[in-house]
């Protein structure tokens, strides 16, 4: 397997608790995988591990060969669990600053989504609903040109007729030589768009592989694996 990021043996820790715990892990390149766990699992961790925002207590991390760093920022196309935006600022004034700061950002792409979306870019996000405030942000994230997407929550805030666009918009945009990770716990929202999904409980992973080997293998459907890995 070819792959884009790489964990060996690595660990955090926040005070006592044990985010993660010796995670080793390959995630395979060109593909759209599931990053799958309930709250407080692991799952932002790893991202922000991934991102350069933490650093590991322990172990080393990889993104096409190269540590978390500004050089990997270059790669890696981020939209975080929450908004780093500013919300007195207008969408024009957001795709500027990407413009400045990406040179793999498409500004062409971008207004067209917006546009397709009626997202008005001289609103300014302060009087956007959520759900807009969303889509703005998965589509500035998702027109680079990066090697890796790495989606935190993508879905969770809007409602599940935005998420079918959103899912839509994700394909649409998706290119077949780079990957696309999605930290979840809306599983049967993703599942259908997913190659591979790594399970996380704990700060451990507990399953990892093919979408389709593993509904086979299991004869059931990954959400349905997810229910009873996970009971509460
Ligand atoms: N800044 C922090 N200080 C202390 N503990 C933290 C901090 N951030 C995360 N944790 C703890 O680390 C563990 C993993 O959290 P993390 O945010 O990575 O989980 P998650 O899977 O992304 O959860 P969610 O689905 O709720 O976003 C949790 O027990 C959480 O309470």
């Amino acid at each position: 397997m070819d792959s884009i990021v790489s964990f060996k043996g690595v660990s955090k820790s926040y005070g006592k608790k044990d985010a993660l715990k010796k995670i080793n892990l390959e995630i395979p390149k060109g593909k759209i995988v599931g990053l799958l766990g309930p709250n407080g699992s692991g799952k932002s961790t790893m991202i922000k591990l991934i991102n350069g925002l933490l650093s590991p207590d322990e172990g080393e991390i990889s993104i096409k060969g190269i540590k978390p760093s500004k050089e990997s920022k270059k790669i890696v196309s981020y939209l975080p669990e929450r908004t780093y935006l500013n919300d007195w600022m207008k969408v024009t004034d957001i795709i500027g600053f990407f413009k400045d700061f990406y040179s793999d950002f498409d500004e062409a792409k971008a207004k067209q989504m917006l546009k397709d979306l009626s997202i008005d870019i001289n609103e300014k996000l302060k009087t956007m609903s959520k759900g807009t405030k969303e889509k703005v942000q998965l589509i500035l994230v998702m027109s680079r040109k990066a090697d890796i997407y790495i989606l935190d929550e993508p879905i969770g805030g809007v409602d599940p007729a935005a998420r079918s666009y959103i899912l839509k918009t994700i394909l649409n945009n998706y290119n077949e030589d780079s990957t696309l990770l999605i930290a979840t716990h809306l599983i049967s929202e993703i599942e259908s768009i997913c190659d591979d999904i790594i399970f996380i409980s704990n700060g451990n992973i507990v399953l990892q592989g093919e979408v389709d080997a593993i509904r086979e293998e299991k004869g059931k459907s990954i959400d349905a694996l997810f229910r009873e890995e996970f009971k509460c």
